[in-house]
């Protein structure tokens, strides 16, 4: 049926139902995307401490079945020279519903758009979630990082990431440019001749559907407080609009009322009764008060491009992006990814922490109603860093730590199972 992925024998696939629960079989098939760079690396190291745990906690009874689908550039291997995203790859990770992938190159300036950002748009995976989470022992840039607790709603469709770009001098930037001073009035195009353009859609029902997973998730979790990072002073359409349909939202569908004549809002939570604040920061303050008063943030909603920034900056406080899982969402398709990318320079050379890529299959295990195996991840890993046996990320930052590689670390983590 497919030309190159090879289904697994014996595995079934899992299905959606009709509200978007999941029947998930104890022998589920699994795409996985490799990964360029340190893919190579982390991606059998998490194969092999998330089938250790699942062997563990179900005593053989449950078995994922992995099944190798392609991008980047085992893709142009594989199907040859150009095919960087196979068709056949999107396919599978629809039919199958929930899959897992290592990073992916993209290039600066030229050369190919983000495959990475390719499969969220084409999969309409429209929510990046991004839960930031200390573990005790691991070392950080601030004093008191378990006070940095939150979860990110990254806008993963809309935003400059739509890639409507046009190159400074080419035809269609000058002609873009015309249109807009001749036909819109625009008079502040500080160097016409030579700039580049890049155009960014935000959508009212692309910040709402964000927005509503935003909020559902403060409900079901009894979070305090969902704040929409956005620089809506500067960019009042996008940013600013983004704000307003946000808290439009909150009131509209969850009955919110005006905290103090408002901006914020505020509603009592269906299933606990108590407040959930719906309020919104400005970008660049919210950089700093994630640093100087963290404990104020929980649940995050935000654009595409802010989010990118966030999830890096909020991943450093808690130890870096070794350590830094991910998932990219529909109502019914999950893959799940780490927020750090390829890392090129340690490419091949089992270094790199594989923690981050094993946290988003844990995210993946719960998401699937596997708690057992995932709370095994869960304390297999912070048992391995309170052992100090780290790799080189933690190490450097921690007192008395041995180095062990990336496979090393997972070795560590089965160890403590
Ligand atoms: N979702 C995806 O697939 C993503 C892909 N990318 C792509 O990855 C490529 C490289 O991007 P770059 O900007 O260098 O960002 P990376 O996230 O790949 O690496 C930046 C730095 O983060 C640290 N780091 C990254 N991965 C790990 C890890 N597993 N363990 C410990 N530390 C880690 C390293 O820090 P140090 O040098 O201090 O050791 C590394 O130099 C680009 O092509 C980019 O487009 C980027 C982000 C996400
Ligand atoms: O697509 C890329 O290469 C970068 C993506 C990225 O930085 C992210 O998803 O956080
Ligand atoms: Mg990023």
């Amino acid at each position: 049926m497919y030309q190159h992925i090879k289904v697994p024998e014996g595995g079934q696939k899992i299905t959606v139902n009709g509200d978007f629960s999941l029947n998930v079989p104890d022998q589920p098939i699994i795409p996985f995307i490799m990964g360029d760079g340190t893919g190579i690396d982390i991606t059998p190291v998490m194969i092999k401490v998330i089938d250790a745990a699942v062997a563990k906690a179900y005593g053989g009874s449950k078995k994922i079945h992995w099944m190798e689908v392609y991008a980047g550039e085992r893709s142009t291997a594989v199907y040859g020279p150009d095919v960087w995203l196979p068709p056949e790859t999107l396919d599978a990770v629809r039919e199958y519903v929930v899959s897992i992938k290592g990073p992916l190159t993209t290039p600066v300036g030229g050369g190919i758009r983000s495959l990475n950002v390719a499969l969220r748009q084409e999969l309409d995976l429209y929510v990046c979630l991004r839960p930031i989470q200390y573990f005790k022992g691991v070392p950080s840039p601030v004093r008191e990082p378990e006070k940095t607790n939150m979860v990110i709603f990254r806008e993963n469709s809309e935003d400059i990431y739509a890639g409507i770009e046009f190159e400074g001098e080419s035809e269609k930037a000058k002609r873009l440019i015309q249109i807009l001073q001749d036909e819109f009035g625009v008079k502040k195009i500080r160097f016409p001749s030579t700039s580049g353009i890049g155009i960014k859609p935000v959508s009212r029902e692309g910040t709402e559907r964000l927005v509503r997973k935003a909020i559902q998730y403060a409900i079901v979790n009894n979070k305090p407080s969902v704040t929409l990072v956005h620089k809506g002073n500067i960019m009042k359409f996008t940013e600013g609009a983004f704000r307003d349909w946000g808290y439009a939202l909150a009131q509209r569908e969850f009955g919110a009322e005006l905290v103090d004549g408002g901006p914020w809002v505020s509603f009592k939570n269906p299933r606990t009764g108590t407040d959930i604040i719906v309020k919104d920061v400005i970008a660049d303050a919210f950089l700093q008060q994630i640093l100087l008063r963290p404990a104020e943030y929980s649940v995050i909603a935000t654009l595409n491009l802010n989010g990118d920034y966030v999830s890096d900056a909020l991943a450093a406080q808690v130890g870096g992006i070794g350590i830094a899982p991910g998932a990219n969402m529909s109502d019914s398709i999950a893959m799940f990814e780490a927020t750090h990318g390829t890392a090129p320079k340690y490419a091949g050379k089992d270094y790199v922490n594989p923690g981050s890529e094993i946290l988003s299959a844990e995210m993946m295990l719960r998401h699937m109603g596997w708690v057992e195996a995932a709370d095994l991840v869960i304390s297999s890993m912070e048992k391995a860093i309170l052992s100090k046996k780290v790799t080189y990320d933690f190490a450097r930052l921690m007192e008395g730590a041995t180095q062990v590689s990336c496979s090393g670390f997972g070795q560590v983590m089965i160890d403590h199972m």
